[in-house]
This record gives C-alpha cells, structure tokens and sequence, in this order.
C-alpha cells in the first residue's frame, strides 16, 4: 500500500536528512521507527503526506505517486493518512468533540469547512472515535483542560474521524510519563488490530518500539541501517544504530 522509492531530502540545499531510501509496507503493518536525534525519523515520516517535500524520490500509496499531485489530488490522498504529532497539534481553546471534528474537514466543502458546518453522521463519527479511546465523557470539556495523555488520545481519536488507511505518528509518546506512554501505545496497538490500519510510529524509546511494533526500521544518518522484525534486533545491531 505504501512505497518510497528512492526518497532523499535535502534541506536548504545542503542538510542531507534522508538519504535515498527504499520502503515497502503493507497494509496492517505496526512499523517502528528508532534511530539517534538528527537521523531522519522525522523528515522521513513527513515525505510520507508531504508535509516534506522529498528533493529526489517517489512516495506511493496505493500505487499513485503523490508527488505528483496537484494540491486538489492530494487532499483526497491525505484523508487517508493521519498524522499524530509529539505536541498533539489541538486547538486549546475548543472542546474535545471540536478537536475531533477537524478530522472531517478533508470530508467537507470549502464552504462547509469554512463555517464549520458538519453533519448528524460528523458527530457520530467523532463520537464514535471518542469511545474508542475511552473519553466519551470528556466529550464538552476544553482541550487544554486535559492532561498529556488524554490530549493525544483526543489526537488519535481526530486522525480515526478522518477514516485513515495509515497513521503515521512522530515521536507521540515522547512528552509522557511511562505508564501513559504505554496507554497510548495500546490504543495504536487496538486500531492496527481492530481495523487493520498501518501505523508507523517514530521512537525515541527502543524498549517500546521493540514491546509494540512487529517490524523496525533502524536509521543512521538518513540511511535505512536495519529492517526487520523486533526479535531479530539483538545489541549489536543496535550499537550499530545508535552509535
Ligand atoms: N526544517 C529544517 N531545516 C533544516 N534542517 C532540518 C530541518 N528539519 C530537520 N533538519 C535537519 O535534518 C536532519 C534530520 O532531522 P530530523 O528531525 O528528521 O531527525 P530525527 O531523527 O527526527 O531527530 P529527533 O529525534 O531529534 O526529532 C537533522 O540534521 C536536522 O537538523
């Protein structure tokens, strides 16, 4: 479902992040993926809805290469790719519910979307979402009434509203204690399995990536360095990672 082909990114024609890499993964993957700080975690899950543009490479999902896309071809593409940030990217001041109807707007009209208009089958949608990461009754309260863990659930919940095919998630667990990391970790787990979604997550924590995700890819200064199962990431490949 998904294939970079090639993808390289430079920045500012000189910053080399990502350094022709080559990925296939399948719908229902649970990927992780681990490396030091400045390896190209970031900039690589990026290239993948184009909030990077690659300088070289062709990223495909479901076979069309989104990098040539017109900006109107790609707001159809990227409703089925959800993104979670580190930093929960909410709006502050709107409810939970308002949050998570942001992720119907690539469903609406300009107009509508404008005007915030959504339908009966909008809310049902978000709340729905809601109940599946356990928040149903924090449905009217401000967003930045609610702690870290309970802000990125209402993330998960706004990328699930827009009915993704794959959530790509950069660094979500990093701003939380232990115990809600792995909260959050089980709701990514529960939605790969329950609906098949492919996740690919980036980790900071490899004994989280190795307890969560079937497959790991292991960067080292923009160069996919290892790719393969969790089991088979024994010390010295690791050394080999982050070292
Ligand atoms: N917008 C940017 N402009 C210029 N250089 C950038 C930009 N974003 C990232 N870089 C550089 O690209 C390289 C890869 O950064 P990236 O954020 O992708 O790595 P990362 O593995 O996600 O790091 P971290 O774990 O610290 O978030 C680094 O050298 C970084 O300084």
């Amino acid at each position: 479902m998904l294939k970079l082909e090639n993808i390289t990114v430079l920045y500012d024609g000189k910053v080399l992040a990502v350094d022709n890499v080559n990925l296939e993964v399948k719908q229902g993957e649970f990927v992780g993926i681990i490396g030091s700080s400045g390896s190209g975690k970031s900039s690589l899950l990026k290239t993948i809805n184009l909030l990077v543009r690659p300088y070289k490479g062709k990223v495909l999902v479901d076979n069309v290469d989104v990098t040539g896309l017109s900006n109107s071809q790609l707001r159809s593409i990227r409703k089925s790719i959800g993104f979670v940030f580190q930093d929960y990217n909410l709006i502050d001041r709107s409810t939970v519910i308002d949050n998570v109807l942001v992720g119907r707007l690539g469903y609406k009209s300009s107009f509508k979307s404008i005007f915030g208009i959504f339908s009966d089958e909008d809310y049902e949608r978000a709340s729905t979402a809601l109940r599946q990461v356990g928040l149903s009754e924090k449905m009217f309260e401000r967003a930045d009434q609610l702690s870290g863990g309970q802000k990125q659930r209402v993330a998960i919940a706004k990328t699930l509203c827009q009915r993704p095919k794959i959530i790509l998630a950069d660094e979500p667990v990093s701003s939380l204690d232990v115990s809600t990391s792995q909260t959050i970790m089980d709701y990514f787990k529960k939605v790969n399995e329950k609906k098949n979604i492919t996740i690919m997550i980036n980790l900071h924590d490899v004994n989280l990536a190795k307890k969560y995700c079937r497959r790991i890819i292991g960067l080292k200064n923009g160069k996919v360095v290892y790719d393969g199962s969790a089991g088979d990431l024994r010390d010295e490949l690791l050394e080999a990672i982050y070292l």
